[in-house]
């Protein structure tokens, strides 16, 4: 699978952006981070007007084979698949933020351990009915990893040819917070222990018994490629968010991510083509303590810092409005001369 993503850097666009900026009708720099996402936007789109067309939001979701036993999560599996339901009939917490902010919303069964059959509005992209326990083997086998990539591109591709050009990706898998513990130690080379924590409400003690389960499964393999870590410790969803993301990037599309387990897809997907993070903006930082630890191993900042742990991509949703604040600016703020007001700073 090859993907083509290439840097967004263009010094002379760049240059344009910033003169265009800096001559709105305000002090220089006075915008903060919407400055920084106006230009992010523009070189992504390649353009001095850019614009957020039909913004979407996927939520990608799977079951965990470690998460049958209930030691590291403690939700039981079932709720993977009844909250895709609750998805389906509109009483999530996604369902709330992006009709607030008319985004679409799409759900993708990626491989959940429940049989949909023909759910109506349920995008099938099943690779099985959850992943292995990697207690025991790899979480999947390279021919389902390979599925699961393709698969996310091809949902990515069919929302560009409906005009969207800003995308984001929630996922929702009972026990993905330690697949994305496994992932990020991998991809960052931060100890395992120190990328574990409460998931969706884990105890001091119960956080104990998840590092020495996890520790023990991390260092029973030691993968040799990106795309292996990927096969060994992920789950689908997030292995379809991942390739997700990579195609979203070829696309020259505008990504927004969300928190700790989209965040553990974008390290898979970045360990696989490092351009991609030219794509992404940061939307929050997630109460699941490794989420701070991987954004400082990126060297970014998100928008927001409001403590949710939720996922579904709800940080992404309430991030939005923000994103398209920075474009509104660009394009319809009126300029010094246009609006005949003096940028002389006077000097005392
Ligand atoms: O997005 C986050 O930062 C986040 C942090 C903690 C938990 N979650 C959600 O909680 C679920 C996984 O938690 P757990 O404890 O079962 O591993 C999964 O459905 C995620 O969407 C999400
Ligand atoms: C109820 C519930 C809702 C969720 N949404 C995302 N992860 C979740 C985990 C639980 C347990």
């Amino acid at each position: 699978m090859n993907f083509n993503i290439t840097s967004i850097s263009n010094d002379e666009l760049e240059g344009k952006l910033k003169h265009k900026i800096d001559n709105k009708t305000k002090p220089k720099g006075a915008l903060g981070t919407l400055e920084c996402i106006a230009k992010q936007i523009g070189l992504i789109q390649n353009t001095l007007e850019p614009s957020i067309q039909n913004p979407t939001m996927i939520v990608f979701a799977g079951d965990h084979g470690i998460a049958a036993k209930g030691e590291v999560n403690p939700f039981p599996q079932e709720v993977t698949s009844q909250m895709v339901f609750n998805f389906l009939q509109g009483g999530a917490a996604i369902n709330t933020f992006c009709n607030l902010n008319t985004m679409n919303l799409s759900i993708v069964d990626a491989g959940v351990n429940f049989d949909f059959k023909d759910v109506e509005g349920l995008i099938d992209a099943k690779i099985d009915y959850g992943t292995k326990n990697y207690q025991e083997q790899p979480a999947m086998t390279p021919q389902q990893l390979h599925a699961a990539i393709e698969r996310g591109s091809t949902i990515v591709k069919e929302h560009q040819s409906n005009d969207c050009n800003t995308i984001a990706f929630g996922e929702m898998g009972i026990g993905n917070t330690s697949a994305a513990s496994l992932l990020m130690a991998y991809y960052t080379g931060i100890p395992i222990e120190d990328c574990i924590g409460a998931g969706t409400g884990l105890q001091e003690a119960a956080i104990q018994n998840k590092i020495n389960i996890l520790s023990k499964v991390y260092n029973s393999y030691s993968p040799k490629s990106a795309m292996e870590a990927l096969a060994t410790f992920g789950g689908f969803e997030i292995a379809m968010i991942t390739g997700a993301i990579l195609e979203a990037a070829q696309l020259k599309m505008t990504i927004i991510i969300d928190g700790f387990i989209v965040t553990a897809a974008l390290l898979a997907a970045q360990a696989i083509h490092s351009k991609v993070i030219d794509y992404c903006i940061f939307a929050h930082n997630s109460g699941e303590q490794g989420h701070q630890k991987m954004l400082r191993f990126l060297d970014k900042v998100p928008l927001l810092n409001l403590g949710l742990r939720l996922g579904e991509g709800t940080g992404a949703a309430i991030a939005l409005p923000i994103i398209q604040s920075a474009v509104s600016f660009l394009n319809q703020m009126a300029s010094f001369e246009d609006a005949a007001v003096s940028d002389e700073v006077v000097k005392r």
